[in-house]
């Protein structure tokens, strides 16, 4: 059923929309406040809002962002007493649906309440875009907002701009969209703006004439021309030379350009996009990126976020790319310790999936034939930094919470990787019995356990799981004494 949520002070007014939206056969709650209504926001489907601009705890139009980001995205009615040109024009670029001022006829908030039914049936019947996103691994909520913007990309014919650090998938990204578009039978032809000089990036993009410069033997076809039909992917575009700018904004504008050293012009029915780790409107500031081609450029404006940002996909990314080395390299496919995961989400990775990809597989080729993955598979560079971090955020909170039972948190995983990496280091000379390295261990845990309880009973067993018994045998194994640690 419909639901028609009123945010209004004025009870008697509620009361009035109440029985005219009961009438038209919708569910209709009422709220005196905005905390009231945003409140039910979070946790109910709201299909429209009416919403009235003065409220007894603020400003409607002030809110109106956080409702229309709301769960069900509602449609917004304002419905205000005093109705004011600016209000009205801030209420419109919120994207509100309609702004009808107090007293309004039935007729007419009726007619706005069943247009913008309409319109929300309408928007939500769009039957979405079935893409192929077999190589994108991504669940995270702002994964979802990118696959969106790939989707409507796909389907247009716009100028997209990409961007986001490096190893975040800028060319992934670029490629699925090419993949999932009408130009797909074509080819998507990439440019790496940064790697190529001003004369080179010049006759890589629109081709040259034999003898038209020192080395030019041959007659060469520009990218440009080969990604007629289909995609151009201008990577590291911050780092296109202005004068090349200027003529690529020219190439975007009329889809003809001129080879270098050729009189006669040359068409191309490209489709563009373009991807940077760079802060184009800076450099636009800065006078290192021209303001009309960036403009151009981001028609569409997919921006991708670091690793870091959505650590909820980590998982499943190594678990994807771990399967496709067990499949690369012919080995049956291996499972994964917990405390594995809990080091790589610990870990900031400032290059991204690229740093991902490359770790895992130094970890996939260290754990050998072993059917298990584990944290100490891992390269120490990581365990280390991952170790110190922890370190670190222990010393610099004061009141550290106490370890209580069964707490595997990520503090104390730090702490054993690093016992591990210094066991690693001792032992490449000389490594004892099993059976006395657990029993040194077991020993130090013990003294450490007792230390850490004052020799409490009940905690001992709680933190460390060991029956009375067992834990009282240890003691009398280990010669220790509760009363002398
Ligand atoms: N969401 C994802 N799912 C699976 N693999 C991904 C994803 N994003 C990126 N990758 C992989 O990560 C690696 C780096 O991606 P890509 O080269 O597209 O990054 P980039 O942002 O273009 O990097 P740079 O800025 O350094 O050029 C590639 O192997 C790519 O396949």
């Amino acid at each position: 059923m419909t639901t028609i949520l009123i945010i209004d002070d004025d009870i008697e007014f509620c009361e009035t929309m109440e029985s005219l939206v009961r009438r038209m056969d919708h569910r209709c709650v009422t709220a005196h406040t905005l905390k009231e209504g945003t409140d039910y926001l979070e946790g109910h489907g709201v299909d429209v809002v009416f919403l009235d601009v003065r409220l007894p705890d603020g400003n409607g139009l002030t809110a109106l962002p956080a409702i229309k980001k709301s769960s069900s995205e509602p449609e917004v009615i304002i419905l205000t007493g005093q109705g004011d040109p600016d209000g009205a024009e801030l209420a419109i670029q919120g994207g509100v649906w309609d702004y009808l001022v107090k007293p309004t006829s039935i007729k007419q908030t009726r007619l706005s309440l069943s247009r913008a039914l309409k319109y929300r049936e309408e928007k939500r019947a769009e039957t979405p875009v079935a893409l192929n996103l077999d190589n994108i691994i991504g669940s995270s909520p702002a994964m979802r907002k990118c696959f969106d913007l790939v989707a409507k990309a796909a389907v247009s014919n716009s100028q997209v701009l990409i961007t986001g650090e490096t190893g975040t998938g800028k060319e992934l990204f670029a490629r699925t969209i090419h993949e999932n578009s009408p130009r797909a039978g074509n080819n998507f032809v990439i440019v790496d703006c940064a790697s190529l000089t001003e004369t080179l990036l010049e006759s890589t993009l629109f081709g040259h004439k034999k003898g038209a410069f020192t080395g030019a033997d041959a007659d060469r076809t520009g990218l440009v021309k080969v990604a007629d039909g289909g995609t151009l992917f201008l990577d590291e575009v911050g780092d296109m030379p202005l004068s090349i700018q200027r003529s690529f904004l020219r190439v975007l504008q009329e889809k003809r350009f001129r080879p270098v050293g050729q009189t006669q012009e040359v068409t191309s029915n490209f489709r563009l996009i373009a991807a940077t780790n760079r802060n184009l409107e800076e450099m636009v500031e800065t006078g290192e990126f021209r303001r009309d081609l960036l403009f151009r450029l981001w028609a569409i404006h997919l921006e991708l976020p670091p690793l870091r940002k959505r650590k909820g996909d980590i998982k499943r990314l190594a678990m994807f790319f771990i399967d496709h080395l067990c499949e690369e390299y012919g080995v049956p496919n291996k499972g994964f310790d917990s405390d594995f995961f809990e080091t790589l989400s610990a870990y900031s990775w400032p290059g991204n999936i690229r740093e991902l990809f490359n770790v895992l597989e130094m970890a996939f080729i260290t754990s050998g034939r072993t059917s298990t993955i584990y944290a100490m598979d891992l390269p120490s560079n990581i365990r280390i930094k991952v170790a110190k971090a922890s370190l670190s955020r222990d010393s610099a909170g004061a009141n550290q919470p106490q370890v209580e039972a069964g707490d595997t948190n990520p503090q104390v995983t730090r702490i054993l990787a690093e016992t591990a990496v210094e066991v690693k280091r001792h032992f490449t000379s000389n490594i004892p019995e099993i059976k006395e390295f657990k029993g040194i261990m077991e020993e130090q845990y013990l003294r450490e356990l007792i230390r850490h309880t004052g020799g409490n009973a009940k905690k001992i067993m709680q933190i460390s799981g060991l029956s009375k018994s067992h834990f009282y045998t240890l003691l009398k194994k280990k010669e220790i004494s509760i009363s002398s640690e």
